[in-house]
């Protein structure tokens, strides 16, 4: 077994949060190495495919504060690398005016002086049209958000943290993790020591954290990522401006359905039901329920009648969730020296540029740029004692 150099800081997984990580640590001139066990790019994790959301409508004040942030380092990331990584749309958000969810989003838009627009039924169609709001249903957009390019977004953030001297290792699957005021990290055919761990692992990070005493409540389930042709192409489109959404509640199903504007495949829309069943991540393509689809069936034959409402391709991602889905954002309760990413719960690649900022403060025991209480592992009492 071979014994290679030290760093100042280890990453592994190089998905969307890991690779932020890497490249902020670069930037504070931390001598960094980026681990990923598949040889990258690859489509097994939660960061690839073309397109996610980015939005400031949010249920809660602090995702919407940090959104403000976000925007700037996308932006900054997109000059750095001469790159369009993102582009404004609006998000259309439909949700019963009367529930509490879409009463919600709306009222953390207004105190924070989110722009935005709402549109009245009446005038609903002349707006957005090809679409059926529901008997009952508000709509509003938020004017800020748009789409990512989410696999573009992953090349340019490896590639500036190469450009700042960063290493990555891909193909090297972790397999022991050694905690100490140097961290040995064991992959196959080599050891790898560092003042500092970020663990950033996705789907995987339970097995991770076996290694290190540790087990958080994460689920992991699979998401059929589905794409519904247009009857008649463009009517959905990007280039119509036509935005992204967001169904906070319908009768067809207990969670949000969401979707982005056909952009990646010419014809295709992208609509997904914002929940999948469990899988161990190794396991992913043998998990094979479809009732998800079905949801999708029914709503997208009432609400978006220029849809065929048969799926003409369903990809794969992964969610790993939390409870109260509140990312973790945290050093590991003995191991100080270890910090923990995790948790994204299907939301969490808008908050990229940011979480690599914090994961980089974290580790370097800097004090956070926000407040990081919603994102402590000690939320989670009960999952701290028997495994410590
Ligand atoms: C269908 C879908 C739609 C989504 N939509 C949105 C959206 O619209 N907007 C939004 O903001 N977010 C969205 N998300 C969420 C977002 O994509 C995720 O929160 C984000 O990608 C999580 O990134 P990650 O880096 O934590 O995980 P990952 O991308 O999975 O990265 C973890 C990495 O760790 C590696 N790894 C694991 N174990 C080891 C090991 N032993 N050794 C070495 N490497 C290892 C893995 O191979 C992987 O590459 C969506 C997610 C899905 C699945
Ligand atoms: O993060 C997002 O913006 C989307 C919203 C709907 C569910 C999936 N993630």
């Amino acid at each position: 077994m071979s014994t290679e150099g030290d760093y100042d800081c280890i990453v592994i997984g190089a998905g969307v949060q890991g690779s932020f990580t890497a490249y902020q640590l670069a930037k504070k001139k931390q001598r960094t190495l980026l681990l990923e066990q598949f040889v990258l790019p690859h489509t097994r994790g939660s960061s690839h495919g073309q397109t996610r959301i980015i939005r400031k409508a949010y249920d809660q004040d602090y995702y919407t504060v940090m959104m403000e942030e976000c925007y700037r380092l996308w932006a900054q990331l997109e000059e750095e690398a001469s790159v369009k990584l993102v582009r404004q749309t609006g998000l259309l958000v439909m949700g019963p005016e009367n529930s509490l969810q879409y009463q919600v989003v709306k009222n953390t838009l207004q105190k924070n002086r989110v722009p935005m627009v709402i549109l009245p039924p009446e005038e609903f169609s002349k707006h957005i049209p090809n679409v059926n709001l529901s008997e009952g249903d508000g709509a509003l957009v938020d004017t800020t958000a748009g789409v990512l390019f989410a696999d573009r977004a992953l090349r340019a953030v490896q590639g500036q943290f190469l450009k700042l001297g960063g290493i990555i290792k891909d193909g090297q699957k972790v397999s022991d993790i050694k905690p100490g005021a140097l961290v040995t990290v064991m992959v196959s055919g080599g050891v790898y020591r560092a003042k500092n761990l970020v663990l950033t692992a996705g789907s995987w990070t339970n097995g991770m954290l076996s290694y290190i005493g540790l087990q958080l409540p994460l689920k992991v389930l699979k998401i059929n990522v589905c794409y519904w042709k247009e009857k008649v192409p463009g009517s959905y489109n990007v280039q119509q401006r036509f935005p992204a959404f967001l169904q906070v509640e319908c009768p067809e199903g207990k969670h949000h359905i969401y979707g982005l504007p056909s952009n990646e495949y010419p014809g295709l829309m992208k609509v997904c039901y914002h929940t999948g069943s469990e899988t161990h991540p190794d396991m992913r393509d043998r998990q094979s329920d479809r009732s998800d689809i079905d949801i999708l069936k029914r709503y997208l034959t009432r609400c978006f009648p220029g849809l065929d409402p048969e799926p003409a391709v369903v990809e794969s991602c992964m969610y790993t969730v939390t409870p109260d889905e509140d990312f973790v954002l945290d050093c590991h309760p003995i191991h100080n020296n270890i910090v923990i990413g995790a948790g994204f719960s299907g939301h969490g690649f808008k908050f990229g540029p940011l979480i690599g900022k914090l994961l980089c403060e974290l580790s370097l025991g800097e004090v956070p740029s926000y407040d990081l209480s919603p994102f402590r592992i000690r939320r989670f009492p009960e999952h701290l004692k028997p495994s410590l």
